[in-house]
């Protein structure tokens, strides 16, 4: 397959890596000095069938506009821009390609995913546990929270009738109770550990995902760019996976 990058920073790098390993040919490659966003037309793709995109949350949603007004398929690692995820579905009708974005490309970050939906329903009738998430990321990140700690807080905001609303600013004061809290800390090179704790008076449950290499998130966007290929539709990493299952 031919590969375009947006984005050869830690995991633009990461991902021409595993790119390599899997037979893939990187065709072209964007970033700062070299701006998709300057490009005049899609022949700065030459000939890319996909392009994974891991670049910065300012350019992203422009690029993604890009990749669906040229119809070229494309998987989307950035984070920050999900707010906008309707205008993209949009997009994504009008330019008749696929887009398969995550903000966590780790298989075990969505087993976690699946854990806590296996919880929830029970998790709802025990009130007695309050929730939270908390994030820990290396000091180069550019966003606050991260995307999958705002994706699990959806996922607890959405699983517990007691959690109307998800409250990401340092608290000065007692939090609301149907508020759930997210708190981000920003030390060394951590890759990135996401916990989900569940604390009653009597005791806590800490689900804690540690992600110990980048190729963890690398392999899991360079197998949706080979599952995307080809495809029509705003896709998320549950769409591959339950498509693998059968
Ligand atoms: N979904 C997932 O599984 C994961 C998502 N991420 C997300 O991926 C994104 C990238 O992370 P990471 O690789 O660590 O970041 P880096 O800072 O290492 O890389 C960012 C890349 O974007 C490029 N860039 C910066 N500004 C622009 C611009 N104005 N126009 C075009 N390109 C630009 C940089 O160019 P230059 O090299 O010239 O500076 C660099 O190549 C983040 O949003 C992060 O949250 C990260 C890990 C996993
Ligand atoms: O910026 C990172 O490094 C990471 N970002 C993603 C996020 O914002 O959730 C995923 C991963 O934890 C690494």
């Amino acid at each position: 397959m031919r590969i375009a990058l947006a984005g050869t920073g830690r995991m633009g790098q990461a991902v021409e890596a595993v790119a390599a390993e899997r037979g893939h040919d990187v065709v072209a490659r964007f970033d700062s000095e070299t701006p998709l966003l300057d490009a005049r037309d899609d022949a700065a793709l030459h000939g890319a069938e996909v392009v994974v995109d891991f670049s910065v949350p300012d350019v992203a949603l422009d690029q993604i506009h890009r990749y669906c007004f040229w119809g070229v398929d494309a998987v989307i690692g950035t984070t920050g821009w999900t707010d906008e995820i309707d205008t993209v579905r949009g997009w994504v009708e009008e330019g008749q390609n696929g887009v398969l974005w995550a903000p966590n490309f780790s298989l075990g970050l969505a087993l976690v995913s699946r854990a806590l939906a296996g919880l929830l329903p029970l998790l709802d009738r025990l009130d007695e546990y309050d929730a939270a998430v908390h994030e820990v990321h290396h000091t180069g990140k550019l966003d606050s929270p991260s995307g999958t700690a705002l994706r699990l807080a959806g996922e607890l905001r959405d699983g517990l009738g007691r959690k109307s609303r998800i409250e990401t600013e340092t608290q000065h004061g007692a939090i609301d109770a149907d508020a759930l809290h997210v708190t981000s800390q920003r030390l060394g090179r951590v890759l990135g550990e996401h916990t989900v704790a569940l604390d009653s008076d009597i005791d806590q449950i800490r689900i804690v995902h540690t992600a110990k290499s980048r190729r963890a998130f690398a392999l899991g966007a360079v197998r949706a760019a080979e599952w995307v290929t080809g495809r029509q539709g705003l896709f998320t990493l549950d769409d591959m996976i339950e498509d693998s299952e059968g």
